[in-house]
């Protein structure tokens, strides 16, 4: 990207430079034009959008080297490795591919599901055995694993009713002999126990229901432009503001420690996208959310084994709807129009990205590309670095044109559309929120000194992990005395007051500490 600045003529690069919000269809044309003629930005499309250079798709040999290197970690006993080179062979193997006789990401699943097993991470195992078997409904080792797992967790009817499923399915004489030990031992530890049921999924749910009781005003100010308000006075600690973002994206650094739809830190058994090798997330759930649906051909549960009688085929239907989660019809899938295996959703900088996801989300509400992308937001491009205008202009043709090369051959970027995405790239740099997440990290002091059975003291770190746009939050106006406080759990903003606020006061956040793109204005400066 730099060797193509370099070598945008001089004149083009005068006029962006000395460009007014006003100017931009004109500015974005002329660079568009002068791209199109220019062979080195053809040659950065196809790095970036081509399908012969796209390296972030899926890769069955790599997937089954991963699987081998799994296995053999595995025979040697040491299952973290396995578990690694398991999840590494899932991030890359085609959902549809066949591994010999089997589906290639139902035994990964499997095989990691043992892993888990004999790591002692009963929960995790359940939910590999479930995608497995989402997957896969007629793979017996599937369900055999998931009865021995539910047997270990006291799940005696689950477990019981997996075995059986198990043993009809299983093929082979000496396995379903197996199965059958497996399922008797069950049986005499149920005539001694009573069964409880543990939680399959494994999903925790969110303790984030408590909702603001005032309604927030936009005002406006004379130094600050718009700002919030309320017309009550408001106590100490109290909610002011919830909100889910309008967009919302990982920072690079994060992208194999964090989900990359609810940012929360990624469990063992994590979830990657079915159809490119970029995301992970840490549920199903969280993977259905970002990337939609893929349909798949998923027999229906009575037609896997006629022999399955009636209450097994039951259990049968209940685990496999267990990983599904409901999405209603306008639900935008902000990672879906990036993975078709192409670079660039990887390689450009995530501001950028991000912007593609505000316009295809707007495309998705809209239904066109035609309406306005803009946002109701605030932008400082007159106030620009001339080096940053240049910038925001090469970046919104390169990612209009990816976008139209691997997305949407409809999209036709001009001088009008690049400039509106100019103006959103100059919103999200003046109004996308740091996601910040509270990291706590326990520290043991010299062996002697510290606490028999726990760590002696623990660090709280905060993590920037991401970088998302809230439509109202955005209005907050910032303070070096502030009277509320924003902070995330998940992806939903929380906003509350730090000390109390009388009404027709406005609401100020702090921004942090860093250097402001705007004539920084407080009362305590
Ligand atoms: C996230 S927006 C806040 C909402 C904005 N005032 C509006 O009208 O949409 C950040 C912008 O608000 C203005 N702003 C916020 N806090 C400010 C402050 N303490 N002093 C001066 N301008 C401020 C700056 O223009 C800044 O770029």
């Amino acid at each position: 990207m730099e060797k193509l600045k370099s070598i945008i003529p001089d004149r083009i690069k005068r006029t962006i430079e000395e460009s007014g919000p006003e100017d931009l269809p004109s500015t974005c044309s002329t660079l568009l034009h002068w791209c199109l003629q220019t062979p080195l930005f053809h040659k950065i499309l196809g790095e970036l959008a081509g399908s012969d250079t796209a390296l972030c798709g899926k890769n069955m040999e790599a997937a089954l080297d991963f699987k081998r290197q799994g296995n053999s970690f595995f025979t040697k006993g040491d299952y973290a490795s396995a578990l690694h080179f398991y999840s590494k062979a899932l991030r890359l193997a085609p959902i549809d591919a066949q591994d010999m006789e089997k589906n290639l990401v139902a035994t990964l699943y499997v095989n990691r599901a043992s892993s888990l097993y004999k790591m002692d991470r009963l929960v995790e195992c359940l939910r590999d055995c479930n995608r497995a078997i989402v997957i896969s409904p007629s793979y017996a080792k599937a369900w055999y694993r998931r009865g021995v797992a539910n047997a270990a967790l006291g799940n005696n009817h689950h477990a019981t009713c997996d075995l059986k499923i198990s043993g009809i399915l299983e093929p082979s004489p000496s396995g379903k002999g197996h199965v059958e030990r497996e399922l008797k031992e069950t049986r005499d530890k149920c005539r001694n126990k009573s069964s409880s049921v543990v939680h399959q999924d494994g999903r925790s749910q969110s303790c984030i229901d408590e909702k603001p009781k005032m309604k927030l005003n936009i005002v406006h100010t004379p130094t600050k432009g718009r700002g919030l308000t309320t017309e009550v006075d408001i106590p100490e600690a109290t909610l002011v503001h919830t909100e889910q973002p309008y967009a919302m994206i990982i920072l690079k650094r994060f992208r194999d420690t964090y989900c990359h739809y609810c940012f929360k830190e990624l469990p063992v058994d994590v979830n990657p996208c079915p159809s490119c090798s970029i995301p992970v997330y840490c549920s199903q759930d969280c993977q259905l959310r970002a990337g939609g649906m893929f349909e798949r051909n998923i027999p229906k549960s009575n037609s896997i084994h006629k022999s399955i009688p009636d209450e097994l085929q039951k259990h049968i239907a209940e685990v496999i709807v267990t990983d599904r989660c409901k999405l209603d019809d306008n639900h935008f899938a902000e990672h879906r129009h990036e993975c078709k295996g192409v670079n660039w959703p990887a390689v450009l900088p995530p501001d950028i990205v991000l912007a593609g996801r505000i316009l295809c989300k707007a495309k998705h509400l809209a239904d066109s590309f035609e309406h306005q992308i803009a946002l109701d937001l605030a932008h400082n491009y007159a106030q620009t670095t001339p080096e940053d205008k240049l910038e925001f202009h090469i970046y919104a043709i390169v990612l209009l044109s990816c976008l139209q090369q691997s997305h949407d051959p409809k999209i036709q970027p001009d001088g009008v559309l690049i400039a509106q995405l100019v103006i959103l790239i100059s919103q999200i740099k003046v109004n996308s929120m740091a996601v910040v997440h509270m990291k706590s990290t326990d520290i043991n002091v010299a062996p002697g000194e510290s606490r028999a059975g726990g760590p002696s003291s623990s660090t709280l770190e905060q993590i920037r992990v991401g970088q998302a746009i809230y439509l109202s939050g955005s209005l907050f106006n910032h303070s070096c005395q502030p009277n509320v406080h924003a902070y995330f759990i998940s992806r939903t903003l929380f906003v509350r007051s730090t000390k109390f606020v009388a009404a027709g006061c406005t609401l100020e956040i702090s921004y942090g500490p860093q250097v402001y793109d705007f004539i920084h204005i407080c009362l305590c400066c």
